[in-house]
């Protein structure tokens, strides 16, 4: 069994809003690491970082999607920074991966109304959004197959984007 996609990107691109609807256009179903965890931490997200620490977190995100790359396969959007860990970066490289891509305006706009995000949640959001893309933008696109920009895109039109770019690449990780 394996992903007929997994969604990767900054907080803010969209992985669990274009998600559900990707794979809706897909027939197929949907899956997010980030839910699984709260579901089997019983915990919130927001807690694990406050209570455990983030290499905590991190060390749970990468065993959540281990378990989800061969247990899915539909569309599995990750958590923003599961790509950072080597371990599932080697995972990713089996797998087509659709990177949505946030600017820095639209990122912060978009993540700027949720307290949901402990990396986010500090004095300059901007600041910290800024030092997260120059980081991890090269890690992205190092695991992807696919890039979609989603800043004057709604989800339906970055579905349809990603509908279109994924086409060619099917034959990767069937
Ligand atoms: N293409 C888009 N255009 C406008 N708003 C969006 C778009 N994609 C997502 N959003 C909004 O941005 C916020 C964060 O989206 P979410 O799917 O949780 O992102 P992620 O899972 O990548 O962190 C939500 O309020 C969502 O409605
Ligand atoms: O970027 C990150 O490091 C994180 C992103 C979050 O998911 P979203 O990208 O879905 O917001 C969540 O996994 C956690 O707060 C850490
Ligand atoms: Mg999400």
């Amino acid at each position: 069994m394996s992903p007929r996609a997994v969604v990767i990107g900054p907080p803010g691109s969209g992985k669990s809003t274009v998600g559900p609807l990707l794979a809706a256009a897909l027939g197929v179903s949907f899956r997010d690491t980030d839910d699984d965890i709260v579901a089997s931490a019983g915990r919130a997200i927001s807690d694990i970082f406050a209570d455990d620490g983030e290499p905590a977190f991190r060390a749970i995100e990468e065993e959540a999607v281990a378990t989800a790359l061969a247990e899915h396969d539909g569309v599995l959007s990750l958590g923003g920074g599961a790509p950072l860990t080597p371990g599932t970066r080697a995972r990713l490289q089996e797998h087509p991966v659709v990177f949505l891509n946030v600017g820095l305006a639209a990122g912060v706009q978009r993540t700027g109304m949720s307290s949901a995000r402990p990396l986010l949640a500090g004095i300059n959001p901007r600041a910290t959004f800024k030092a997260l893309l120059d980081q991890r933008l090269p890690v992205y696109r190092e695991v992807a197959t696919v890039e979609i920009e989603t800043d004057k895109r709604t989800p339906e039109e970055v579905v349809e984007a990603a509908v279109a770019a994924l086409e060619p690449d099917r034959v990767r990780g069937q």
